[in-house]
């Protein structure tokens, strides 16, 4: 932390804007290109400088970064002096109201919790940027965002935000990747965004312009949300487990103990929990096209399709992406159980004791015909099925999905229409065979 190995950066700045507003202030303490000549002084004075407010985690790693691409940080602490021994000794580690005095960007690394302390800075906070990076802890913990607290707080100031979806971690990787590179950021004033936005791409990041600063609640949940998206998919994954292993259960293991005192009950770990998998694949990729075909039905009755669909169908249709990868993972975990069938000492008792049985009976060749066609059929639709559902799942990748385009997209969604198809005769085959 105390050496800058990146020091005077790879890329040095480009030239900000100075704001037009006349909110914005300090015009002359605005960024300018690391090295600049304007006659006057050497090329370091010229530095564009940010001010980051609180001495933690982020404000020691955005100071890094900032400092990497040959920005002029000054750090504003409680405790200076403690601060600064945390700091590389470049950086400018000073109390609360001359940092704020030396720029005209602020970054507040303080927790929502603690920004009263910026209201004895009201003062000197008037006209600049304050960019609002905090998170919260829970998803809409407080009634109005943080962002928006503090443009309550001081109305004079120009809150932008932030930069929250950027870890501490991240914040010190020069080369962090795709998802770690993006940042939101939105505010009332476009030119404050605008400056911060291009403040963003210079630390290398990919800025997202996000609007207006009502977007801010939005933003502040992006890091704490947990697979938002996934919860009705993976409940209804979970229930149709429950249900088809309960039914597989009483079918092959209950009811052969009760009629026939037959004890089954090895089959549970292995046998019965893939009968399990692959009958939730189909249903799920069932409830995939089972939502456009329900949006189809619905638009036919009223006979319009700019009437809004119902809560819950909007939902589903919303789910279907989750549903058919949850459909390709259990339809692949099948695959792998289907493949150690085989290495089960169970099977070799029961191959022993078919053999047994065959010599006992005299009889030289076992050979069935039917028996034989019937699993090389099944084994074969069931990897055409999986293939074709590969196909969906690789589709669902981003990068893949924007190189399609709606014609290839569509022909896609056929296939795997096709794949649907194909493991129904699969599970029809397989049942046939049980029976
Ligand atoms: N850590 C991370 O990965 C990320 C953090 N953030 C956000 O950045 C902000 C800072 O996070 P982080 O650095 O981890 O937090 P820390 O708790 O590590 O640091 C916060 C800083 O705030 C100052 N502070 C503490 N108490 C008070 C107080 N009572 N009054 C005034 N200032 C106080 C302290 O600085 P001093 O003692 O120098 O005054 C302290 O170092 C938070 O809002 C967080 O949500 C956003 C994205 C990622
Ligand atoms: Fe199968």
């Amino acid at each position: 932390m105390d050496s800058i190995s990146m020091m005077g950066g790879r890329r040095s700045p480009v030239f900000f804007t100075a704001p037009s507003s006349h909110h914005l202030r300090h015009t002359q303490a605005c960024f300018l290109p690391n090295g600049t000549k304007s006659g006057v002084g050497d090329a370091d004075s010229f530095r564009p400088t940010v001010a980051i407010l609180g001495s933690g985690d982020f404000s020691k790693c955005l100071t890094i970064r900032l400092l990497r691409y040959g920005f002029h940080v000054v750090v504003g602490s409680r405790n200076p002096k403690v601060a600064a021994q945390s700091f590389p000794h470049v950086v400018d580690v000073t109390h609360h109201e001359d940092a704020v005095g030396k720029a005209s960007v602020v970054v507040l690394a303080i927790r929502r919790e603690h920004y009263s302390v910026l209201w004895d800075l009201k003062h000197l906070l008037e006209g600049k940027i304050l960019v609002d990076v905090s998170n919260n802890r829970r998803v809409n913990q407080y009634p109005e965002s943080n962002a928006e607290y503090l443009a309550s707080l001081l109305p004079d100031s120009i809150t932008v935000k932030g930069f929250n979806v950027i870890s501490a971690w991240a914040m010190q990787q020069s080369c962090p990747k795709d998802a770690s590179t993006q940042v939101f950021i939105c505010s009332d004033s476009v030119e404050a965004r605008q400056q911060i936005m291009e403040l963003a791409r210079q630390l290398n990041f990919l800025p997202v312009d996000m609007g207006t600063l009502s977007s801010s609640r939005d933003i502040e949940n992006i890091p704490i949300q947990l697979f938002p998206g996934w919860k009705g998919p993976v409940l209804a994954a979970v229930a149709l487990s429950i249900f088809f292993f309960a039914y597989s259960f009483v079918r092959d293991v209950i009811h052969p103990y009760v009629k026939h005192k037959q004890s089954d009950f090895y089959k549970i770990p292995i046998e019965i929990v893939n009968r399990t998998l692959p009958t939730v694949a189909i249903t799920l990729l069932a409830l995939v096209y089972l939502a456009g075909q329900l949006a189809a039905a619905h638009q036919l009755y009223y006979g319009t399709k700019y009437r809004h669909f119902p809560h819950w169908l909007e939902g589903w249709l919303q789910s279907r992406k989750q549903l058919g990868l949850l459909s390709f993972f259990l339809a692949a975990v099948h695959v792998v159980y289907s493949l150690c069938l085989p290495m089960r000492r169970s099977e070799r008792y029961l191959m022993l004791n078919t053999a047994y049985q065959q010599v006992h009976a005299n009889v030289e060749n076992g050979w069935n015909e039917e028996e034989v066609w019937r699993v090389e059929m099944y084994v074969s639709f069931g990897i055409m099925s999986l293939g074709l559902l590969s196909l969906l799942a690789v589709t669902s990748i981003p990068s893949v999905h924007s190189t399609l385009n709606w014609r290839e997209f569509s022909f896609i969604q056929t296939l795997d229409a096709e794949c649907l198809s194909l493991r129904g005769v699969e599970e029809c085959w397989r049942a046939t065979r049980v029976q």
